[in-house]
């Protein structure tokens, strides 16, 4: 955007890699500059595209938010939490041991197709041969929905899970997230081999304290491709999806919408609703259609 007659003070663009509070840093053609927003402004997340007004040699203010092309979000009951934007591609790694949960996985599913991004699983530690099977047949419950599953071994076969996850990365911008101990951060350090320092300067930076990583950051992976990693979390509340939202984010859900009797039937307890028929003949799964009950019980909570 420089050039003659142009300050070099306007125009910058930048994406940003790390939030941490109301800090966030940006990358500007490979500079990273620490930026705050204007006023108390905190809807800003990592991936956002954003233009810049610099303030000093490596800090600058945030002037506006481009459009984004997806934006991924959690919530409680008091407010929703922008978790990435712009992301292509959601991936949700799991593992033979420890035991993964069902919720979370619903939930990462559900927030994904409310945002139109693409999700997937990635199954790690296929080396724990004895629980594979178990893991497998847990994860039908994914895979029949029509979610592809990629197996990989981070420790036992490094090569081999880079093979298979790179290609699924490449022209995407992708999020990992995962329970703790199901080895995100061992597949992020093959995918990213300089993670570890890219983390130590954006904390550096943006001062969140010695060995914190509970920010999320954005690794890019040379020019079209750029991974997410975002800090495990317990939980994944979806207050902020509407009826609506939850019945259309049920992909299976899909074939059965408007063949209830009551339009505007939400398939809880309705007489003759498709989407309860499908449950009761084995089409749906049941802890599926519980979860909808239970995501449509909190969308009626919220206090904002
Ligand atoms: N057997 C086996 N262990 C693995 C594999 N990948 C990772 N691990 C181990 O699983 C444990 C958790 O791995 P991390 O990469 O730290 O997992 P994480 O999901 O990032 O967990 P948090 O850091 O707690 O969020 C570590 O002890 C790893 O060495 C694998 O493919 N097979
Ligand atoms: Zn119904």
């Amino acid at each position: 955007m420089s050039g003659p007659g142009v300050p070099a003070a306007t125009g910058l663009t930048g994406i940003i890699i790390a939030a941490h509070g109301r800090h966030y840093l940006a990358d500007v053609d490979g500079r990273k500059l620490q930026c705050v927003t204007r006023g108390k402004k905190t809807n800003i997340a990592v991936g956002d595209v954003v233009n810049l007004k610099m303030t000093s040699d490596d800090q600058a203010v945030i002037e506006s938010i481009t459009e984004r092309k997806t934006l991924l979000y959690r919530s409680d009951q008091y407010k929703s939490k922008l978790l990435a934007a712009n992301l292509s591609r959601l991936f949700i790694v799991v593992a033979t041991e420890p035991g993964f949960a069902d919720d979370l996985i619903s939930r990462s599913l559900v927030a994904a197709e409310a945002a139109g991004i693409e999700a997937h699983l990635i199954l790690n530690k296929t080396d724990v041969a004895d629980l594979l099977p178990k893991a497998r047949e847990r994860l039908l419950a994914y895979t029949s929905l029509g979610y592809p599953l990629h197996e990989v071994s981070a420790r036992a076969n490094p090569e081999h899970a880079v093979a298979t996850l790179m290609p699924l990365l490449e022209g995407e911008s992708s999020i990992f997230i995962g329970q703790s101990g199901m080895g995100k951060s061992s597949l992020i350090n093959l995918l990213v081999p300089d993670a570890d320092i890219a983390v130590r300067e954006i904390s550096a930076a943006l001062d969140t304290g010695k060995h914190t990583t509970t920010f999320t950051r954005l690794y890019s992976l040379g020019e079209h491709a750029s991974i997410i990693d975002s800090p495990g979390f317990q939980e994944f509340g979806l207050y902020h999806l509407s009826e609506g939202m939850l019945e259309r984010a049920f992909v299976e859900f899909g074939p059965y919408l408007g063949g209830c009797k009551f339009y505007n039937c939400r398939h809880l307890i309705e007489p003759q609703c498709a989407i309860l028929t499908a449950v009761a003949e084995g089409k749906i799964a049941k802890f599926r259609h519980t979860l909808y009950g239970q995501l449509l019980h909190e969308s009626a909570q919220t206090l904002y």
